[in-house]
C-alpha cells in the first residue's frame, strides 16, 4: 500500500456523517484524502500565484454571480465527488436543498506563510454550506464567537487543522453564528489532541506531535452556491483580484 492514496483509491466516505467532527457543533465535516496527491499537484499547476481568484467569475454588486458560466474542468471534476457522499438516508447529499443543487462558485485563496485572513463571516450572498479543499500546506483554521456585546472573542472556539488534499466542510450555524480565521502566522503551535476540534480524522496526527507546525504556500478552494445568479454575462472569464 502506497503512503497515500493514488486517484484510484481515493473513495469518499460512503455516509458523510462518518466524517462528522464530533467535537464541533452543530455540523463541520472532515476527510483528509479528499483528492490524491496527483490531481493536487495537476491543480496547483493550474493556479499561476495570483492571491486571489473567482471562479466562474467575480460577483457584482456583492452577492450577485454574473452568468452562472461553467467552472474549468480542474475544479468542476471535484464536484461529483462532494455530491457523491449522502448525508443520510433522506438526505442525499450537501446541496441537495441548496438553490442551485450544487456549488455555483469557488474562491481560491493562497496563503503563503506568515498571511492568514481575518475572523469574518461570509454573509447572505451563499447556501449556507462551505467545502473548503486544502493544497500545499498544513494551516490551522480557528471558529470564533462573537461576545454578546458583539465583538470578537479573540480565543478560537475550536481549531481545525485544515492538511493538504482534505475537505472541510461547514454547515448551519457554524456559518451564521460563528466567525472563521486563519492567524496571519507562519508556524502554527499547541497542535495536540486536546486543542485540534478534528484531531481523530486527521491523516498523519504523528506528524505534529512536537506540537507545531511550520507552514508552506497552502492554497484553498472554496466551493459555494451563490444565491443570485444574474442571467447577463457568463461569457466573461475569470476575474483576478489583486489582494
Ligand atoms: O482559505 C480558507 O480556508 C478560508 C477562506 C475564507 O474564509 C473565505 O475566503 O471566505
Ligand atoms: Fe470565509
Amino acid at each position: 500500500m502506497e503512503p497515500h492514496p493514488s486517484s484510484s483509491q481515493i473513495q469518499p466516505p460512503r455516509f458523510l456523517e462518518e466524517s462528522r467532527i464530533t467535537a464541533v457543533s452543530p455540523s463541520a465535516y472532515y476527510i483528509a484524502d479528499f483528492i490524491s496527491e496527483e490531481e493536487e499537484k495537476l491543480i496547483l499547476e493550474k493556479l499561476t500565484h495570483r492571491r486571489l481568484q473567482t471562479w466562474p467569475s467575480d460577483m457584482v454588486r456583492g452577492d450577485t454571480l454574473l452568468g452562472a458560466g461553467p467552472l474549468p474542468e480542474w475544479l468542476e471534476q471535484l464536484i461529483p465527488r462532494m455530491l457523491s457522499m449522502p448525508l443520510s438516508e433522506d438526505e442525499p447529499n450537501i446541496f441537495a436543498a441548496s438553490p442551485h443543487g450544487r456549488p455555483n462558485h469557488v474562491l481560491v485563496n493562497e496563503y503563503p506563510p506568515g498571511t492568514g485572513i481575518m475572523p469574518h463571516k461570509d454573509g447572505s450572498a451563499y447556501y449556507p454550506v462551505v467545502c473548503t479543499v486544502s493544497l500545499g500546506s498544513t494551516i490551522c483554521l480557528n471558529l470564533h464567537k462573537s461576545k454578546p456585546d458583539g465583538a470578537l472573542d479573540p480565543k478560537p472556539v475550536w481549531r481545525i487543522l485544515q492538511e493538504p488534499r482534505s475537505l472541510l466542510i461547514t454547515t448551519a450555524e457554524l456559518y451564521s453564528e460563528y466567525l472563521h480565521g486563519i492567524e496571519a502566522i507562519a508556524t502554527d503551535m499547541d497542535i495536540c489532541e486536546a486543542t485540534i476540534a478534528n484531531w481523530t480524522r486527521l491523516r498523519s496526527p504523528l506528524s505534529f506531535k512536537d506540537g507545531c507546525h511550520t507552514r508552506e504556500t497552502r492554497v484553498s478552494l472554496t466551493y459555494r452556491d451563490v444565491l443570485k445568479v444574474s442571467k447577463l454575462g457568463g461569457k466573461l472569464g475569470p476575474v483576478f483580484k489583486r489582494s
